[in-house]
């Protein structure tokens, strides 16, 4: 089970949009993640055959999926960012239309619909109309119609907004499961879930691959740049600390002998922002940080790079 994109290019018009990408991704789960406007959302449609690269092909068990769409979109399910779905409708309705839709023969509509309905919780709303749901339950009527035909591969932009803390926990937990036998392929933002959930991680920023690894190799980008203070809270080198540099974390420190509750601030910097700041490990979103932060915005001008690390003593 693999799937292969080869030097793919989009443009929209004149403007480049993707640029020279290649990935491979077997069973697991591959994040993609960028800043807005990097070009995950067009990546994951080019991926999922629903638009067509300007140049390079995608290629879904060695064959390019350009060559048999119908075949390919059986074994694959995609969740787009947002479906266009007919409001009037109710989710079970929906749900098997489009699994005729999907080649499901008729005998096994209802019985999968209501499998799906199930494990994504919408057994309570199947007959309301879609119109009538909330952005969390149309999220979960997106999942739930994307596996209806048990695909092989799955492709799912920004599966976790508008879901609360319970539905999003059972989605990670599902994805983990269906990513031992599938490809899985996730776009968004939600950098900490994802980089927890992911096997891979891709980086992309102005739509170019800017990483593609394990979340433990991008944690290394940002290695020798962490550090760690802990400063009584009215400190006012915390504000200026703050100001001056990316902050990755925050807490609050049980209170020690003498010395009231302290405020643990992790940040990333090229050199000690601080005399009592200390180097600890990185994670993958500071690496995410430094990976993006790399490359200038504009040529010759290293802004993020600045933002990060101002010149001159910060305390
Ligand atoms: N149909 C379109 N026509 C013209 N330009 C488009 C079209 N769709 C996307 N773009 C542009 O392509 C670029 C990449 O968009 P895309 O939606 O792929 O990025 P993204 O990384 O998913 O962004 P976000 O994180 O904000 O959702 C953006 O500059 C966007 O404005």
């Amino acid at each position: 089970m693999y799937l292969e994109a080869i030097r793919l290019e989009k443009r929209y018009g004149w403007r480049p949009v993707l640029r020279n990408v290649s990935l491979g991704a077997g069973p697991g789960i591959l994040a993609v993640v960028g800043p807005n406007g990097a070009g995950k959302t067009t990546l994951l449609r080019v991926l999922a055959g629903v638009l067509p690269p300007s140049r390079g092909c995608v290629r879904w068990q060695g064959r390019e999926i350009a060559d048999d769409p119908a075949a390919y979109r059986w074994q694959m399910g995609y969740k787009p960012q947002d479906l266009s779905v007919y409001p009037g409708q109710t989710v079970a309705a929906a749900l098997r239309y489009l699994a005729r839709l999907k080649g499901i023969p008729d005998a096994l509509v209802d019985e999968r619909v209501t499998e799906v309905a199930e494990e994504w919780g919408l057994a309570s709303v199947a007959s309301r109309p879609l119109a009538t749901l909330s952005r969390g339950w149309r999220q979960r009527f997106f999942l739930a119609q994307a596996l209806l035909a048990d695909p092989d591969i799955l492709i799912l932009d920004e599966p976790a907004v508008a879901l609360d803390e319970c539905g999003r926990q059972q989605l990670f937990r599902r994805l983990r499961l269906l990513a031992r036998e599938r490809v899985v392929i996730v776009g968004g933002h939600g950098l900490r879930e994802l980089t927890e959930v992911a096997d891979r991680v891709l980086v992309l920023k102005r739509g170019t691959v800017r990483f593609l690894g394990t979340p433990s190799q991008l944690a290394a980008w940002a290695a020798g740049w962490v550090w760690e203070l802990c400063l009584p809270p009215g400190d006012p080198a915390l504000e200026r600390l703050r100001r001056r540099f990316v902050v990755t974390g925050r807490r609050d420190e049980p209170a020690r002998a003498g010395q009231g509750r302290l405020q643990v601030l992790r940040l990333l910097a090229r050199r000690r922002p601080h005399p009592a700041a200390a180097p600890v490990e990185p994670g993958p979103v500071e690496g995410y940080l430094r990976c993006i932060a790399d490359e200038p915005d504009r040529p010759g001008v290293p802004r993020r790079l600045q933002v990060i690390d101002p010149p001159g003593r910060p305390w």
